[in-house]
């Protein structure tokens, strides 16, 4: 068998498996990836809701990633749920002291049930720590007006906000529009000179969960694999939108999406 790339994701674990680690894991195997992971925390979830939290000490989730790089150097990492600032501390230093490359942070603060995963007194560790390094940052409209201290109405007001964010040394930033109240929505890609956009119509389902868990880890699929963002961007769009089209109907409440969509790896 010719070497897999490797992918790496440092998240959370949702015990329903459509979201977190879960996802990441599922999603790289389907694009042809060798995935690993640190877990940075364990959550009680199911598509209903989060119903407790374990958080893993900073010291253990360093652990994880040190003895995981040391042995699967990864071609690219992301990160997902990270909790809080001493963890993000923890995965910087790591990350740093194993020159990860391609790093892909999704910056996962609430979950869809209202569930919050990042202390509010983490979010300027991320911006500090984990931005300067990264390649490409993919916050939702929520996230991203957190992140900007400012409300986000239209794709004008996200392109700032893009611009702000790769004020912080971040090479791309990813704005994804899931959470736009119209029809038409919009995703788009600032790599610090050009804007690139998808427009796509929104689809009427409940079945939403892990969206944007899905699509970074593809996103970080495609760079490990040796793809440009612009190009991982547009294929972590198709992936995930042809998922939630053909989600498994799972659970009561928000369900996954399809983590086995075929396209051409
Ligand atoms: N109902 C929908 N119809 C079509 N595309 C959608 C829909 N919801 C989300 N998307 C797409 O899914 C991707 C993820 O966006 P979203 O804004 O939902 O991320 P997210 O809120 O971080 O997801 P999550 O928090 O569930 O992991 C984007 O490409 C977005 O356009
Ligand atoms: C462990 C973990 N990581 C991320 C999410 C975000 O996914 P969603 O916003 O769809 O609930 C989640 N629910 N759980």
């Amino acid at each position: 068998m010719k070497k897999p790339s490797i992918a790496m994701t440092i998240a959370g674990s949702d015990s329903g498996g459509g979201a977190g680690i879960q996802a990441d894991l599922k999603t790289f195997h389907q694009r042809g990836v060798y995935g690993t992971s640190a877990l940075t925390a364990i959550t009680a979830q199911n598509t209903q809701g989060v119903h407790g939290v374990h958080v893993m000490t900073p010291e253990f989730v360093a652990d994880q990633i040190r003895v995981v790089l040391d042995d699967l150097p990864a071609d690219a990492v992301k990160t997902g749920m990270l909790a809080n600032a001493s963890i993000i501390q923890a995965v910087g230093e790591q990350l740093r002291k194993h020159q990860a490359t391609k790093l892909v942070i999704d910056p996962v603060m609430v979950a869809k049930g209202g569930a919050k995963l990042l202390q509010d007194e983490a979010i300027q560790a991320l911006l500090t720590q984990l931005l300067p390094q990264a390649h490409i940052i993919t916050p939702n409209l929520p996230e991203a007006e957190v992140l900007v201290g400012r409300t986000i109405q239209n794709v004008a007001d996200m392109k700032e906000a893009a611009k702000y964010l790769h004020e912080y040394g971040v090479a791309h930033v990813v704005m994804k529009g899931g959470h736009m109240l119209d029809h038409q929505l919009t995703d788009l890609l600032f790599d610090g000179q050009y804007f690139h956009e998808v427009e796509h119509e929104r689809i009427n389902t409940r079945h939403t969960h892990g969206t944007g868990c899905t699509f970074s880890a593809c996103l970080t699929a495609e760079l490990a694999k040796g793809a440009d963002a612009v190009t991982a961007f547009h294929t972590a769009q198709q992936f995930i939108v042809m998922a939630i089209q053909t989600a498994p109907n799972l659970g009561f409440g928000q369900g996954p999406t399809n983590h086995w969509v075929q396209l051409p790896l």
